[in-house]
């Protein structure tokens, strides 16, 4: 699914109401039901079904507030019995804001317009006795912090008991860059319209919008797929489509050969977790290039992998070189750095790679930073046989020469930008990986937890990309494929673990199931 910035959303919500004649208030309607539809959801049902019930909807000037307040109108239809308060003067809503507030007066609602610290003992209370609290102070027109008032009136949404609904994007969060100045609406659910915003991944933007629900509020599906849009997330289907087939008679060789260049005296664990991965995502032939000192150790920990030792006692020395490339002959793939330590005579090994190999590379951990030693042996490759770099933002900081912050503050642009630059996959990881293409596109990925925030995932991470791309699947998709996998996989963990206490090794472990998964549910959905 395509996501927007705040000037894509507006120009497609022009082009669907100029093109097809399709009345603003339309639109304004439709994503008012989209949100009382949560909000049916969301509130477990007595009997009386929504009767009774209380809602809270604090409401700006914007259309946003529209949105609130036509929410609004529809819940006291439902016999809830609903509070709005209003952060503005009445007459500076305008246009289809205004006239829903019209519409909203001629029910039994109450209404009430916020101005000071004298309304703060009434709030309290609508907020504490609240079942739902909707969010309609600002959308996508929002920029810098939250005014002072609605600031203090923010940290009391975020103590309510209530279940806490954003219309759009949680207030306080900015559509273009999910930047939080101060605070914002800590949302359970937040309901988006038409299409997914940036700031929904970006920034702190995650943190605050809760469960994500995107309602097409009847703009034509053509202007949702609109061609010049660059930027994605991840959904099951589009992975789906990604995952290799597998024939019949297939076998070892045509489920592809890779290399994984990795360990170090005291991080052989790497080279075996990278394994791990590489072999829970179906490679044919895993082949590990490790340093004399520990291929006994590697070779022991991992039975499935062929194992060859290589130049160089604790690291790999320049020598290691003639063993990759002997390897390398038919491999489908290579992997270099996980665990292969701060080591500078290891530059002359890649750079002999970059210049040599012709199949796809995945650079990661200790190879992206001796690659930040010498940024301009990336051009070496020029596009040629697929170059994927795994940073995580300290890495990526390295690499760009900038500080872990700027990183940060710009993932998607920095993202983007590097991975045209050096003709490469860029997968910038994060708690919302970005997965960045040469052409100038970016994938957001969804899932994944902070149980993969440990040891060695990365490691895990950097063998499927491997195995995938042995597998014959392009350079972007394998990253994809990857990375939304081994998310996957770490969701499936958390249902029984939480978000703490799993290891890399049950990361790898849980791949297949979760790829499994995926394909099944897509059998189940051409069966109807
Ligand atoms: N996308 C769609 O198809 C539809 C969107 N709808 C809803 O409309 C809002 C966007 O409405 P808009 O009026 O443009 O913006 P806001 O409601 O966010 O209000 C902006 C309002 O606030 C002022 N402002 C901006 N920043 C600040 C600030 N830091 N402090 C104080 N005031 C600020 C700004 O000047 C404006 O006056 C969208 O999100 C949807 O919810 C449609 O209803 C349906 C179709
Ligand atoms: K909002």
């Amino acid at each position: 699914m395509r996501v927007v910035n705040a000037e894509q959303m507006r120009q497609i919500e022009e082009k669907a109401i100029h093109h097809y004649g399709i009345p603003s208030l339309l639109l304004m309607e439709n994503a008012a039901w989209a949100v009382v539809e949560e909000i049916r959801r969301c509130i477990p049902k007595g009997k009386e079904g929504l009767n009774g019930r209380k809602a809270v909807i604090l409401v700006g000037k914007g259309n946003n507030g529209g949105d609130g307040l036509a929410v609004a109108r529809h819940l006291v239809f439902q016999g809830m019995d609903v509070t709005v308060l209003v952060f503005a003067a009445l007459k500076e809503l305008k246009g289809d804001a205004a006239l829903n507030l019209h519409l909203f007066q001629g029910t039994t609602g109450k209404l009430f317009v916020i101005e000071g610290e004298k309304q703060r003992r009434l709030t309290r209370l609508a907020l504490a006795q609240a079942d739902v609290v909707i969010d309609a102070l600002f959308g996508i027109g929002m920029r810098g912090a939250l005014p002072g008032l609605i600031e203090e009136y923010v940290d009391e949404v975020n103590c309510a008991p209530g279940w806490v609904v954003s219309i759009d994007i949680p207030s306080g969060v900015e559509a273009n860059t999910g930047k939080v100045y101060r605070t914002a609406v800590r949302a359970q659910t937040t309901v988006t319209f038409g299409l997914p915003k940036w700031g929904l991944f970006l920034g702190e933007g995650p943190e605050y919008c809760g469960r994500v629900v995107v309602d097409p509020i009847s703009i034509p599906e053509s202007y949702l797929v609109e061609e010049g849009i660059s930027t994605f997330v991840l959904m099951d289907d589009d992975v789906r489509d990604m995952i290799p087939i597998r024939h019949l008679k297939g076998h070892k060789g045509t489920h592809g050969k890779g290399i994984l260049v990795a360990g170090s005296k005291g991080m052989s664990g790497a080279s075996v977790l990278a394994g791990k991965g590489a072999l829970r995502s179906g490679i044919g032939l895993l082949q590990i290039v490790a340093p004399q000192g520990i291929a006994k150790e590697v070779d022991a920990s991992i039975t499935e992998a062929t194992v060859w030792s290589a130049p160089g006692e604790d690291f790999l020395n320049e020598e290691a070189w003639h063993v990759v490339l002997k390897q390398s002959e038919k491999a489908k793939a290579l992997a270099a750095g996980p665990g292969l330590g701060e080591n500078i005579e290891f530059i002359s090994v890649l750079e002999e790679i970059l210049k040599n190999i012709s199949c796809p590379i995945v650079l990661d951990a200790d190879a992206l930073n001796l690659i930040a030693l010498e940024p301009g042996l990336l051009s070496l490759r020029n596009g040629r046989g697929g170059l994927l770099l795994t940073p995580h933002p300290g890495e990526m900081a390295r690499l760009c020469q900038c500080s872990v912050e700027d990183i940060e503050r710009n993932r998607l642009d920095i993202a983007v930008a590097k991975a045209v630059e050096w003709e490469a996959v860029v997968v910038l990881k994060g708690s919302v990986t970005i997965i960045a293409s040469p052409d100038g596109r970016a994938f957001f990925n969804p899932t994944g937890n902070p149980g993969l925030g440990a040891g060695g995932t990365g490691d895990v991470l950097t063998g499927s990309i491997l195995a995938w791309l042995a597998q014959g699947v392009s350079p972007l998709e394998a990253a994809c494929l990857g990375v939304y996998l081994h998310g996957k996989a770490a969701d499936e963990l958390a249902k029984e673990f939480g978000w703490s206490g799993f290891t890399a090794s049950e990361v790898a472990d849980q791949i297949p199931k979760v790829r499994r998964a995926l394909e099944y549910k897509g059998l189940e959905g051409k069966r109807g």
